[in-house]
Protein backbone atom coordinates (compact mmCIF):
# COMPACT_ATOMS: atom_id res chain seq x y z
CA UNK A 1 0.00 0.00 0.00
CA UNK A 2 2.59 2.51 1.35
CA UNK A 3 5.88 2.93 3.14
CA UNK A 4 7.14 5.60 5.25
CA UNK A 5 11.07 6.06 5.36
CA UNK A 6 11.62 8.87 8.11
CA UNK A 7 15.71 8.28 7.91
CA UNK A 8 16.24 11.84 6.23
CA UNK A 9 14.77 13.30 10.06
CA UNK A 10 17.17 11.85 11.86
CA UNK A 11 20.65 11.93 9.29
CA UNK A 12 20.67 15.39 10.04
CA UNK A 13 22.98 17.70 11.96
CA UNK A 14 19.68 19.80 13.28
CA UNK A 15 16.96 17.17 12.91
CA UNK A 16 15.53 14.51 15.56
CA UNK A 17 17.98 13.37 18.13
CA UNK A 18 18.46 9.15 18.22
CA UNK A 19 16.76 9.61 21.67
CA UNK A 20 13.95 10.98 19.80
CA UNK A 21 11.30 7.36 20.79
CA UNK A 22 12.69 7.21 24.47
CA UNK A 23 11.78 11.28 24.67
CA UNK A 24 8.40 11.01 23.11
CA UNK A 25 7.39 7.25 23.70
CA UNK A 26 5.23 8.07 26.40
CA UNK A 27 3.24 11.33 24.82
CA UNK A 28 2.80 9.25 22.36
CA UNK A 29 0.71 6.50 24.23
CA UNK A 30 -1.47 9.71 26.08
CA UNK A 31 -1.95 11.03 22.72
CA UNK A 32 -2.96 7.28 21.69
CA UNK A 33 -5.15 6.54 24.65
CA UNK A 34 -6.96 9.56 24.23
CA UNK A 35 -7.90 9.45 20.86
CA UNK A 36 -8.87 6.16 20.98
CA UNK A 37 -11.17 7.03 23.81
CA UNK A 38 -12.70 9.65 21.57
CA UNK A 39 -13.37 7.46 18.86
CA UNK A 40 -15.07 4.46 21.07
CA UNK A 41 -17.04 7.17 22.77
CA UNK A 42 -18.37 8.37 19.00
CA UNK A 43 -17.10 11.90 19.11
CA UNK A 44 -15.06 11.12 16.32
CA UNK A 45 -16.68 9.35 13.88
CA UNK A 46 -13.88 9.90 11.46
CA UNK A 47 -12.57 7.14 12.72
CA UNK A 48 -15.00 4.47 12.15
CA UNK A 49 -15.90 5.33 8.66
CA UNK A 50 -14.05 3.16 6.19
CA UNK A 51 -15.84 -0.08 8.61
CA UNK A 52 -19.22 1.40 6.99
CA UNK A 53 -20.33 -1.54 3.43
CA UNK A 54 -20.71 0.25 0.38
CA UNK A 55 -22.41 -1.98 -1.22
CA UNK A 56 -26.07 -0.19 -0.73
CA UNK A 57 -23.72 2.84 -2.15
CA UNK A 58 -22.56 1.53 -4.78
CA UNK A 59 -25.55 -0.42 -5.95
CA UNK A 60 -28.05 2.84 -5.85
CA UNK A 61 -24.65 4.61 -7.72
CA UNK A 62 -25.19 2.24 -10.58
CA UNK A 63 -28.81 2.18 -10.62
CA UNK A 64 -28.29 6.26 -10.89
CA UNK A 65 -25.84 5.78 -13.87
CA UNK A 66 -28.20 3.25 -15.19
CA UNK A 67 -30.12 6.73 -15.88
CA UNK A 68 -27.78 7.70 -18.29
CA UNK A 69 -26.62 10.60 -16.55
CA UNK A 70 -23.01 12.11 -18.71
CA UNK A 71 -22.05 14.49 -16.31
CA UNK A 72 -22.06 15.56 -12.43
CA UNK A 73 -21.23 18.77 -11.27
CA UNK A 74 -20.13 18.46 -7.84
CA UNK A 75 -20.62 22.47 -5.69
CA UNK A 76 -18.67 22.21 -2.43
CA UNK A 77 -15.85 24.00 -0.93
CA UNK A 78 -12.94 22.45 1.65
CA UNK A 79 -13.96 19.59 3.13
CA UNK A 80 -16.71 19.34 0.96
CA UNK A 81 -14.59 18.94 -2.07
CA UNK A 82 -10.99 18.84 -1.85
CA UNK A 83 -10.95 14.89 -0.79
CA UNK A 84 -13.19 14.06 -4.06
CA UNK A 85 -11.09 16.02 -5.63
CA UNK A 86 -7.99 14.50 -4.30
CA UNK A 87 -9.61 10.64 -4.93
CA UNK A 88 -10.55 11.53 -8.29
CA UNK A 89 -7.22 13.06 -9.57
CA UNK A 90 -5.55 10.31 -7.87
CA UNK A 91 -7.28 7.60 -9.34
CA UNK A 92 -6.91 9.26 -12.70
CA UNK A 93 -9.57 9.87 -15.71
CA UNK A 94 -9.99 6.07 -16.60
CA UNK A 95 -11.98 5.84 -13.79
CA UNK A 96 -14.19 8.73 -14.77
CA UNK A 97 -15.51 7.01 -17.74
CA UNK A 98 -18.92 6.14 -16.20
CA UNK A 99 -19.68 10.42 -15.67
CA UNK A 100 -18.02 13.33 -16.12
CA UNK A 101 -17.30 15.18 -13.18
CA UNK A 102 -16.93 18.87 -12.59
CA UNK A 103 -16.20 21.18 -9.62
CA UNK A 104 -18.00 24.01 -9.16
CA UNK A 105 -15.79 24.69 -6.00
CA UNK A 106 -14.49 28.56 -5.86
CA UNK A 107 -16.51 31.67 -6.45
CA UNK A 108 -15.19 32.36 -9.91
CA UNK A 109 -17.98 33.32 -12.27
CA UNK A 110 -16.08 32.47 -14.78
CA UNK A 111 -15.20 28.74 -14.20
CA UNK A 112 -19.30 28.23 -13.29
CA UNK A 113 -19.68 30.26 -16.80
CA UNK A 114 -17.08 27.79 -18.06
CA UNK A 115 -18.95 24.22 -16.64
CA UNK A 116 -22.27 26.02 -17.41
CA UNK A 117 -21.13 26.07 -21.36
CA UNK A 118 -19.31 22.31 -21.50
CA UNK A 119 -22.50 20.40 -20.26
CA UNK A 120 -26.10 19.61 -21.24
CA UNK A 121 -28.33 20.04 -18.09
CA UNK A 122 -30.00 17.98 -19.75
CA UNK A 123 -28.70 14.60 -18.77
CA UNK A 124 -26.48 16.59 -15.78
CA UNK A 125 -26.80 16.15 -11.87
CA UNK A 126 -26.44 18.10 -9.68
CA UNK A 127 -24.66 16.76 -6.33
CA UNK A 128 -24.28 19.60 -3.66
CA UNK A 129 -21.97 18.99 -0.47
CA UNK A 130 -22.22 21.39 2.38
CA UNK A 131 -22.23 20.35 6.20
CA UNK A 132 -23.32 23.34 7.45
CA UNK A 133 -25.57 24.26 4.93
CA UNK A 134 -25.27 27.61 4.42
CA UNK A 135 -21.52 27.92 2.75
CA UNK A 136 -21.74 31.16 1.21
CA UNK A 137 -19.43 30.02 -2.13
CA UNK A 138 -21.62 26.78 -2.44
CA UNK A 139 -25.07 28.03 -2.28
CA UNK A 140 -24.62 31.03 -4.46
CA UNK A 141 -23.35 28.48 -6.85
CA UNK A 142 -26.01 25.76 -6.29
CA UNK A 143 -28.81 29.09 -7.28
CA UNK A 144 -27.48 29.75 -9.88
CA UNK A 145 -26.93 26.02 -11.00
CA UNK A 146 -30.52 25.12 -10.20
CA UNK A 147 -32.18 28.19 -11.82
CA UNK A 148 -30.12 27.61 -14.78
CA UNK A 149 -31.65 23.41 -14.70
CA UNK A 150 -35.20 24.51 -14.09
CA UNK A 151 -34.79 26.61 -16.96
CA UNK A 152 -33.71 23.42 -18.93
CA UNK A 153 -35.68 20.72 -18.06
CA UNK A 154 -38.39 22.86 -15.80
CA UNK A 155 -39.24 22.78 -12.25
CA UNK A 156 -40.25 18.61 -11.48
CA UNK A 157 -37.55 17.23 -13.64
CA UNK A 158 -35.13 19.60 -12.28
CA UNK A 159 -35.89 18.14 -8.82
CA UNK A 160 -34.71 14.98 -9.77
CA UNK A 161 -31.45 16.02 -11.24
CA UNK A 162 -30.27 17.63 -7.71
CA UNK A 163 -28.81 15.49 -4.75
CA UNK A 164 -27.77 17.03 -1.61
CA UNK A 165 -25.36 15.71 0.98
CA UNK A 166 -25.37 17.70 4.40
CA UNK A 167 -26.23 17.32 7.87
CA UNK A 168 -29.04 15.29 8.62
CA UNK A 169 -30.87 18.03 10.53
CA UNK A 170 -29.55 21.30 10.47
CA UNK A 171 -29.23 24.33 7.96
CA UNK A 172 -30.50 25.90 5.01
CA UNK A 173 -29.95 23.13 2.67
CA UNK A 174 -31.80 20.36 4.65
CA UNK A 175 -35.01 22.52 4.86
CA UNK A 176 -34.16 23.41 1.14
CA UNK A 177 -33.85 19.89 0.09
CA UNK A 178 -36.59 18.83 1.92
CA UNK A 179 -39.29 21.29 0.54
CA UNK A 180 -38.69 20.53 -2.92
CA UNK A 181 -37.72 16.51 -2.57
CA UNK A 182 -34.57 16.30 -3.53
CA UNK A 183 -32.49 13.04 -2.95
CA UNK A 184 -30.27 13.35 0.15
CA UNK A 185 -27.41 11.98 2.25
CA UNK A 186 -26.23 12.41 5.49
CA UNK A 187 -22.82 13.72 6.55
CA UNK A 188 -22.46 12.11 10.11
CA UNK A 189 -22.86 15.23 12.70
CA UNK A 190 -19.68 13.69 14.48
CA UNK A 191 -17.58 13.66 11.19
CA UNK A 192 -15.75 16.83 10.49
CA UNK A 193 -15.57 18.38 6.55
CA UNK A 194 -12.11 17.47 6.57
CA UNK A 195 -12.20 14.66 7.62
CA UNK A 196 -15.22 13.67 5.82
CA UNK A 197 -13.31 12.20 2.48
CA UNK A 198 -14.24 8.97 3.41
CA UNK A 199 -18.03 9.63 4.48
CA UNK A 200 -20.86 10.44 1.73
CA UNK A 201 -19.29 13.69 1.06
CA UNK A 202 -17.14 11.98 -1.17
CA UNK A 203 -18.10 8.48 -1.43
CA UNK A 204 -21.63 10.01 -3.31
CA UNK A 205 -20.03 11.58 -6.23
CA UNK A 206 -17.08 8.88 -6.18
CA UNK A 207 -19.26 6.40 -6.75
CA UNK A 208 -21.79 7.98 -9.49
CA UNK A 209 -18.54 8.61 -11.53
CA UNK A 210 -17.54 4.67 -10.88
CA UNK A 211 -14.62 5.08 -8.72
CA UNK A 212 -13.50 2.07 -6.49
CA UNK A 213 -15.24 3.01 -3.14
CA UNK A 214 -14.90 -0.47 -2.05
CA UNK A 215 -11.27 -0.60 -2.39
CA UNK A 216 -10.65 2.90 -1.36
CA UNK A 217 -12.20 2.07 2.16
CA UNK A 218 -10.45 -1.32 2.45
CA UNK A 219 -7.03 0.81 1.63
CA UNK A 220 -8.55 3.13 4.55
CA UNK A 221 -8.82 0.08 7.20
CA UNK A 222 -5.50 -1.38 6.36
CA UNK A 223 -3.80 1.78 7.36
CA UNK A 224 -4.51 0.59 11.19
CA UNK A 225 -5.12 -3.30 12.13
CA UNK A 226 -6.03 -2.07 15.88
CA UNK A 227 -2.71 -3.31 17.50
CA UNK A 228 -0.50 -1.12 19.36
CA UNK A 229 2.27 -1.30 16.68
CA UNK A 230 0.09 0.13 14.27
CA UNK A 231 -1.12 3.30 16.30
CA UNK A 232 2.46 3.83 17.68
CA UNK A 233 3.98 3.86 13.95
CA UNK A 234 1.08 6.75 13.47
CA UNK A 235 1.79 8.26 16.71
CA UNK A 236 5.15 8.64 15.87
CA UNK A 237 5.13 10.18 12.60
CA UNK A 238 2.86 12.86 14.55
CA UNK A 239 5.67 13.38 17.18
CA UNK A 240 8.45 13.69 14.63
CA UNK A 241 6.52 16.51 12.87
CA UNK A 242 5.56 18.28 16.58
CA UNK A 243 9.26 17.56 17.93
CA UNK A 244 10.70 19.46 14.61
CA UNK A 245 8.13 22.17 15.09
CA UNK A 246 9.48 22.64 18.51
CA UNK A 247 12.67 22.36 16.93
CA UNK A 248 11.99 25.59 14.72
CA UNK A 249 11.08 23.95 12.14
CA UNK A 250 7.52 25.72 11.49
CA UNK A 251 6.33 24.82 7.73
CA UNK A 252 5.95 21.40 6.21
CA UNK A 253 6.58 21.03 2.42
CA UNK A 254 4.46 17.93 1.28
CA UNK A 255 5.87 17.70 -1.92
CA UNK A 256 4.64 15.12 -4.29
CA UNK A 257 6.62 13.50 -7.57
CA UNK A 258 3.26 12.72 -9.79
CA UNK A 259 0.89 15.58 -11.43
CA UNK A 260 -1.99 13.55 -10.55
CA UNK A 261 -1.31 13.73 -6.61
CA UNK A 262 -1.64 17.53 -7.10
CA UNK A 263 -5.03 17.35 -5.44
CA UNK A 264 -4.38 15.00 -2.89
CA UNK A 265 -1.94 17.59 -1.81
CA UNK A 266 -4.54 19.92 -1.74
CA UNK A 267 -6.61 18.08 0.81
CA UNK A 268 -3.63 17.60 2.86
CA UNK A 269 -2.92 21.32 3.26
CA UNK A 270 -6.44 21.79 4.76
CA UNK A 271 -6.54 18.79 7.02
CA UNK A 272 -3.22 20.25 8.35
CA UNK A 273 -3.95 23.45 8.13
CA UNK A 274 -7.09 23.94 10.21
CA UNK A 275 -6.47 21.10 12.55
CA UNK A 276 -3.44 22.29 13.78
CA UNK A 277 -3.10 26.35 13.36
CA UNK A 278 -4.86 27.23 16.69
CA UNK A 279 -4.92 29.96 19.29
CA UNK A 280 -5.73 28.31 22.35
CA UNK A 281 -5.22 25.45 24.07
CA UNK A 282 -7.84 22.84 25.26
CA UNK A 283 -7.54 24.36 29.00
CA UNK A 284 -8.42 28.15 27.26
CA UNK A 285 -4.69 29.24 27.26
CA UNK A 286 -2.83 31.21 24.44
CA UNK A 287 -0.51 28.63 22.50
CA UNK A 288 -0.76 29.88 18.99
CA UNK A 289 0.58 26.51 17.68
CA UNK A 290 0.62 25.14 13.86
CA UNK A 291 3.55 24.38 11.32
CA UNK A 292 2.45 25.70 7.73
CA UNK A 293 1.89 23.03 5.28
CA UNK A 294 3.73 23.80 2.06
CA UNK A 295 2.46 22.22 -1.70
CA UNK A 296 5.15 21.09 -3.82
CA UNK A 297 5.28 19.29 -6.78
CA UNK A 298 8.29 17.64 -8.37
CA UNK A 299 10.03 17.61 -10.70
CA UNK A 300 8.36 21.33 -11.41
CA UNK A 301 9.05 22.65 -8.51
CA UNK A 302 13.15 21.74 -8.11
CA UNK A 303 13.26 24.23 -10.88
CA UNK A 304 10.95 27.11 -8.79
CA UNK A 305 11.37 26.31 -5.40
CA UNK A 306 14.43 24.15 -4.16
CA UNK A 307 16.56 26.56 -4.34
CA UNK A 308 15.10 28.63 -1.32
CA UNK A 309 14.67 24.41 0.54
CA UNK A 310 18.36 24.22 0.12
CA UNK A 311 19.46 27.58 0.99
CA UNK A 312 16.89 29.92 2.73
CA UNK A 313 16.00 29.28 6.32
CA UNK A 314 16.56 26.10 7.88
CA UNK A 315 12.87 25.91 8.77
CA UNK A 316 11.17 23.45 6.85
CA UNK A 317 10.77 19.99 7.09
CA UNK A 318 10.01 18.03 3.80
CA UNK A 319 8.26 15.36 2.60
CA UNK A 320 8.29 14.09 -0.29
CA UNK A 321 5.23 11.68 -1.55
CA UNK A 322 6.24 9.06 -4.95
CA UNK A 323 4.46 6.64 -6.64
CA UNK A 324 6.08 3.48 -7.43
CA UNK A 325 3.80 2.99 -10.37
CA UNK A 326 2.68 5.12 -12.53
CA UNK A 327 0.06 3.30 -14.56
CA UNK A 328 2.23 4.20 -18.01
CA UNK A 329 5.42 5.17 -18.49
CA UNK A 330 7.18 6.22 -21.12
CA UNK A 331 11.11 5.27 -22.39
CA UNK A 332 13.67 7.35 -24.24
CA UNK A 333 14.48 5.72 -27.40
CA UNK A 334 17.82 5.42 -28.61
CA UNK A 335 18.43 8.47 -30.84
CA UNK A 336 21.72 9.82 -32.48
CA UNK A 337 20.34 13.34 -32.20
CA UNK A 338 20.33 12.79 -27.82
CA UNK A 339 23.22 15.22 -27.05
CA UNK A 340 26.45 13.31 -25.78
CA UNK A 341 25.82 14.70 -22.65
CA UNK A 342 22.63 13.12 -21.66
CA UNK A 343 23.07 9.85 -23.68
CA UNK A 344 23.06 8.12 -20.70
CA UNK A 345 19.31 8.57 -20.59
CA UNK A 346 18.55 6.45 -23.17
CA UNK A 347 16.57 3.80 -22.38
CA UNK A 348 15.29 5.12 -19.36
CA UNK A 349 11.70 5.12 -18.27
CA UNK A 350 10.51 8.49 -17.50
CA UNK A 351 9.57 7.05 -14.29
CA UNK A 352 12.77 6.13 -13.42
CA UNK A 353 14.23 9.69 -14.06
CA UNK A 354 11.60 11.14 -12.04
CA UNK A 355 12.48 8.80 -8.82
CA UNK A 356 16.43 9.54 -9.33
CA UNK A 357 15.51 13.53 -9.28
CA UNK A 358 13.56 12.74 -6.01
CA UNK A 359 16.19 10.70 -4.24
CA UNK A 360 18.91 13.55 -5.96
CA UNK A 361 16.48 16.77 -4.36
CA UNK A 362 16.26 14.24 -1.21
CA UNK A 363 20.11 13.33 -0.88
CA UNK A 364 21.20 17.39 -1.54
CA UNK A 365 18.56 18.68 1.26
CA UNK A 366 19.79 16.22 3.77
CA UNK A 367 23.85 17.36 2.55
CA UNK A 368 22.25 20.84 3.90
CA UNK A 369 20.85 19.42 6.87
CA UNK A 370 17.60 19.83 5.98
CA UNK A 371 15.28 17.05 7.39
CA UNK A 372 13.26 15.12 5.35
CA UNK A 373 10.83 12.04 5.00
CA UNK A 374 9.80 10.04 2.21
CA UNK A 375 6.22 7.80 1.53
CA UNK A 376 5.98 5.75 -1.38
CA UNK A 377 2.63 4.83 -2.35
CA UNK A 378 2.89 1.58 -4.22
CA UNK A 379 0.33 3.33 -7.22
CA UNK A 380 -2.08 5.66 -7.15
CA UNK A 381 -4.90 3.35 -6.76
CA UNK A 382 -7.60 2.75 -4.42
CA UNK A 383 -6.04 1.08 -2.20
CA UNK A 384 -3.07 3.57 -1.60
CA UNK A 385 -4.82 6.18 -2.45
CA UNK A 386 -7.63 5.09 0.93
CA UNK A 387 -4.23 4.24 2.81
CA UNK A 388 -2.48 7.60 2.95
CA UNK A 389 -5.71 9.63 3.50
CA UNK A 390 -6.63 7.16 6.60
CA UNK A 391 -2.94 7.43 7.53
CA UNK A 392 -2.76 11.85 7.30
CA UNK A 393 -6.30 11.51 8.93
CA UNK A 394 -4.94 10.23 12.14
CA UNK A 395 -1.09 11.28 11.94
CA UNK A 396 -3.11 15.05 12.18
CA UNK A 397 -5.80 13.73 14.99
CA UNK A 398 -2.69 12.35 17.15
CA UNK A 399 -0.62 15.68 16.57
CA UNK A 400 -3.44 17.54 18.14
CA UNK A 401 -3.74 15.33 20.99
CA UNK A 402 0.28 15.53 21.28
CA UNK A 403 0.08 19.37 21.03
CA UNK A 404 -3.31 19.27 23.41
CA UNK A 405 -5.31 21.55 21.24
CA UNK A 406 -8.77 20.97 19.30
CA UNK A 407 -7.56 19.48 16.16
CA UNK A 408 -11.77 19.57 14.91
CA UNK A 409 -12.70 23.07 14.86
CA UNK A 410 -12.45 26.10 13.17
CA UNK A 411 -12.98 28.94 15.28
CA UNK A 412 -10.55 30.95 13.25
CA UNK A 413 -12.21 31.03 9.58
CA UNK A 414 -15.79 32.83 10.77
CA UNK A 415 -14.98 36.40 11.17
CA UNK A 416 -13.91 37.04 7.80
CA UNK A 417 -17.05 35.19 6.52
CA UNK A 418 -18.87 37.17 8.62
CA UNK A 419 -17.88 40.30 7.59
CA UNK A 420 -18.60 39.40 4.31
CA UNK A 421 -22.18 38.80 4.55
CA UNK A 422 -22.00 42.10 6.60
CA UNK A 423 -20.76 43.32 3.37
CA UNK A 424 -23.25 41.70 1.51
CA UNK A 425 -26.06 43.08 4.01
CA UNK A 426 -26.80 40.11 6.21
CA UNK A 427 -29.12 41.81 9.12
CA UNK A 428 -27.21 40.18 12.27
CA UNK A 429 -23.58 40.88 10.55
CA UNK A 430 -23.53 44.64 9.55
CA UNK A 431 -22.07 45.87 12.09
CA UNK A 432 -19.14 43.51 12.07
CA UNK A 433 -18.22 45.14 8.86
CA UNK A 434 -17.63 48.35 10.63
CA UNK A 435 -15.67 50.61 8.37
CA UNK A 436 -15.20 48.20 5.65
CA UNK A 437 -16.91 50.02 2.62
CA UNK A 438 -19.90 48.09 1.65
CA UNK A 439 -20.61 46.59 -1.84
CA UNK A 440 -22.32 47.90 -4.26
CA UNK A 441 -20.72 45.90 -7.06
CA UNK A 442 -22.47 46.45 -10.41
CA UNK A 443 -19.80 44.61 -12.43
CA UNK A 444 -18.40 47.82 -13.79
CA UNK A 445 -14.72 48.33 -12.59
CA UNK A 446 -15.39 51.89 -11.96
CA UNK A 447 -17.65 50.08 -9.17
CA UNK A 448 -15.28 47.57 -7.63
CA UNK A 449 -12.53 50.55 -7.31
CA UNK A 450 -15.53 52.31 -5.30
CA UNK A 451 -16.41 49.59 -3.08
CA UNK A 452 -12.72 49.35 -1.91
O1 LIG B 1 -19.19 21.68 4.24
P1 LIG B 1 -19.37 23.11 4.52
O2 LIG B 1 -20.20 23.36 5.74
O3 LIG B 1 -19.90 23.84 3.33
O4 LIG B 1 -17.98 23.72 4.85
C1 LIG B 1 -16.98 23.93 3.89
C2 LIG B 1 -15.74 24.47 4.55
O5 LIG B 1 -16.09 25.70 5.14
C3 LIG B 1 -15.25 26.33 6.07
O6 LIG B 1 -14.74 27.50 5.74
C4 LIG B 1 -14.43 25.48 6.97
O7 LIG B 1 -13.32 26.20 7.41
C5 LIG B 1 -14.01 24.20 6.32
O8 LIG B 1 -13.49 23.38 7.31
C6 LIG B 1 -15.16 23.55 5.61
O9 LIG B 1 -14.72 22.35 5.03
Amino acid sequence: MYSYDDAGLFDVEAGLSPDFDAQWSDRCQDAIASLRRRISEGELGFATLPERDPLDLITWAEGRRAEGWTDQIVIGIGGSSLGTRAVLEAMGPAWQAAMRTHFAENLDPVTLHAILRQVNLQTTLLVVVTKSGSTIETMSQLWILYDALVEAVGQAQADRQVIAITDPERGSLRSLATERGWETFDVPPNVGGRFSVLSPVSLVPLALAGYDIDGLLSGARRCLDGSDASWMQLARIAAQHVALGDQGYGQLVMMAYADRLNALVDWFRQLWAESLGKARDRNGARVHTGITPIKAIGAIDQHSQVQLYMEGPNDKQIIFVETRSHSTDLTIPASPSLPEALSHLQGRSLAEILHAEALGTRAALARAGRPTACWSLESTGAASVGGFLMAWMFITALAGELLDIDAFDQPGVELGKKIAHGLLGHPEHGALAGDVAPVTFDGTPESWAAGR
